[in-house]
């Protein structure tokens, strides 16, 4: 731990970050089993506050791993120090105005506590991405439970290595039975109800006919105050 620094302030704040934005900043903390949806579910909201105007980015557990924590493997102290700089990753993103999305397993309470803590009371909002080991399995997007079934992927969550549910999150999407579509409306709803949208946005253009991967098209009118 580095004793010798000294924190500087400065002069730009969050606030006034927030202000430039047409919306609050915070962290969607998307957490589940391996193919329970978090990655998907996370994209496909990005993409709806993308056109409604929002700044935003997601971390991603498979491609923060070869990054950032390219150095940890999946022991309990390993993911929860993969938690740990994910959350303090997340909070800079959060100090710089935007909405930001974690899709990591996190499956450790006390590590998503901790991550909580960090974050100014309201900011954090879990999102459980709730499928069952077997929806997940049958998914089996990467491969990678049948490899674990084997004994070939040690320490895999869920198999052998647990996974312990959000008790109290502030949001369960059931991503294991509904449609992609209903629970990315389900976060959005969830969102505005919390005022992270201060206004709606208006949005020049057909945006009803929005094609979701090609947003070239878009043309943002943003109210300012
Ligand atoms: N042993 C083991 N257990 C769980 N997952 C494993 C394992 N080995 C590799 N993978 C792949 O790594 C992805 C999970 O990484 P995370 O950083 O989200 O895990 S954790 O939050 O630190 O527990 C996870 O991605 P997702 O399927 O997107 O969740 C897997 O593809
Ligand atoms: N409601 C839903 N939400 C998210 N993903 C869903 C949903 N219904 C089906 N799926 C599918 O489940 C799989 C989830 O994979 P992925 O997003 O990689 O999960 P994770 O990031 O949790 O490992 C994808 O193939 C996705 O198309």
């Amino acid at each position: 731990m580095n004793t010798n620094t000294v924190w500087h302030n400065a002069t730009i704040t969050r606030a006034h970050r927030e202000r430039l934005n047409v919306h609050r900043s915070a962290v969607l903390w998307f957490t589940g089993l391996s193919g329970s949806g978090k990655s998907t579910l996370a994209h496909a909201v990005e993409e709806k506050l993308y056109q409604l105007g929002c700044r935003t980015f997601v971390l991603d557990g498979d491609n923060v791993r070869q990054g950032l924590c390219s150095d940890l493997g999946f022991s309990v102290e390993d993911r929860s120090e993969n938690i740990r700089r994910i959350s303090e990753a997340a909070r800079l993103l959060v100090e710089s105005g935007v909405i930001a999305m974690t899709a990591f397993i996190s499956p450790f309470r006390a590590d998503r506590q901790k991550a909580r803590s960090i974050f100014p009371h309201g900011d954090f909002i879990e999102i459980f991405c709730e499928a069952s080991l077997a929806v997940c399995e049958q998914r089996d997007v990467k491969g990678l439970y049948k490899r674990a079934r084997t004994g070939e992927v040690k320490e895999f969550t869920g198999i052998s290595s647990p996974y312990e549910a959000p008790a109290t999150p502030e949001l369960i999407v059931r991503t294991g039975e509904l449609e992609l579509e209903d629970c990315v409306a389900q976060v959005i709803e969830f969102m505005e109800r919390r005022d992270i949208f201060k206004r709606k946005p208006q949005l020049r253009g057909s945006a009803s006919h929005h094609n979701a991967k090609d947003l070239s098209h878009l043309s943002i009118d943003v109210v300012k105050e």
